[in-house]
């Protein structure tokens, strides 16, 4: 199998970083972006100062406004925020192109990952995921990025990995499509804790705390939906998760850095044009978590400081009250 034409739904930051590497061969990539302005700045101008300035954009990008123009692509990569994935593929025009997902979250109501609604509109064959620790200007800058490929036809997936690969940007392969993407929606949830740790000025021991036993929260959580260690400690788990939780690059950080400020959730996600992810994930991660019966304290945590219901020095304070336990 040979992909050739490649497609990108959604044209904020991390859609238009990934159509940047798409068309660094000079290949053509038609980009979709629900902005007239952004469609007129990527045509006109080879830019998009909206949601990624600052990158001058291959002019073999071309942008429209209409998903049907997408149609005859070999592979469409999938990057709107996770919140809107099943209203975009609703929209899309029939077809069996496969589908890489790109945004990282869990669908707020079902509970479903992204995956699990693209199988309402391609078979698991056509359904891939890409996620690693990727700040989308990094990537729109050239700089060295690795991530994870996942998708359970390896044919496939290594298609578009051949497809996608750049000097500058080296997928891995894996057959684990739930834990690439387990991977990406914990972590952003545990990069707001990590944020708050930083604003509140809990110092550094206290973040390399939470970043471990994060990732314990996170790969209990990957085990009971039926992802794999392995993918769960690499790239897109905890590849992602300390990339996320050590920088004020990550939308996530930053918000949870405004929460040990002080600053209330509300204040923090209004009028937002980007999306932090884990404010939307936390509470759904959260009642998923409980009804597998599995253990996420600082996820737990995370959702009583967006919720307002609890404040910073109290969670922390319950977060280091938990009775003794083995680390395993
Ligand atoms: N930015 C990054 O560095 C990065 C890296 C890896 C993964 N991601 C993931 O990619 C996904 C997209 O994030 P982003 O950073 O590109 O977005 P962004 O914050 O830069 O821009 C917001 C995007 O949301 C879109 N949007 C808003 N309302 C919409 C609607 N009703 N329907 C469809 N789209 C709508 C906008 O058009 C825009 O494309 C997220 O899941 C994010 O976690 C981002
Ligand atoms: O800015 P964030 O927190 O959405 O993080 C962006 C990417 O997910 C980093 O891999």
């Amino acid at each position: 199998m040979s992909i050739g034409s490649i497609g990108v739904i959604g044209a904020g930051a991390w859609g238009t970083a990934l159509a940047q590497t798409a068309a660094a061969g000079g290949e053509p990539v038609l980009l979709w972006a629900r902005e007239a302005e952004v469609v007129a700045a990527v045509n006109d101008d080879h830019a998009n100062p909206l949601f990624l300035p600052g990158v001058p954009l291959s002019p073999a990008i071309r942008a429209t406004g209409a998903l049907a123009d997408l149609s005859a692509c070999d592979a469409l990569l999938v990057v709107t925020p996770a919140q809107h994935l099943r209203g975009v593929l609703a929209a899309l025009p029939p077809g069996d192109a496969p589908l890489v997902l790109c945004a990282k979250g869990i669908e707020a109501g079902s509970g479903r990952l992204m995956s699990e609604i693209a199988a309402d509109f391609r078979g698991d064959d056509a359904i891939a995921v890409l996620s690693g620790p990727t700040f989308a200007h990094e990537v729109g800058a050239g700089l060295p990025t690795a991530v994870t490929l996942a998708c359970a036809d390896e044919s496939v997936g290594a298609a578009l990995a051949a497809r996608l690969a750049r000097p500058g940007f080296r997928p891995y392969l894996s057959t684990d499509v739930i834990g690439a993407e387990i991977g990406g929606a914990v972590k952003n949830v545990l990069a707001i804790a990590c944020g708050v740790v930083e604003g509140r000025g809990l110092g550094q021991n206290a973040r390399a705390a939470l970043i471990s036993r994060g990732f314990a929260e996170m790969v209990r959580f990957g085990r009971a939906r039926g992802a794999r260690t392995e993918t769960l400690a690499g790239l897109a788990g905890l590849g992602d998760l300390v990339l996320t939780c050590s920088s004020t690059s990550s939308r996530n950080f930053s918000l949870g850095l405004g929460l040990g400020q002080g600053r209330s959730a509300a204040d923090l996600l209004a009028d937002r044009r980007t999306v932090a992810e884990g404010a939307f994930t936390a509470p759904v991660l959260h009642e998923a978590a409980a009804a597998a019966g599995v253990d996420m304290p600082i996820v737990a945590g995370v959702c009583a400081l967006l919720g307002g219901s609890a404040a910073v020095d109290d969670v922390v304070e319950a977060l280091l009250a938990r009775p003794l336990t083995y680390e395993g």
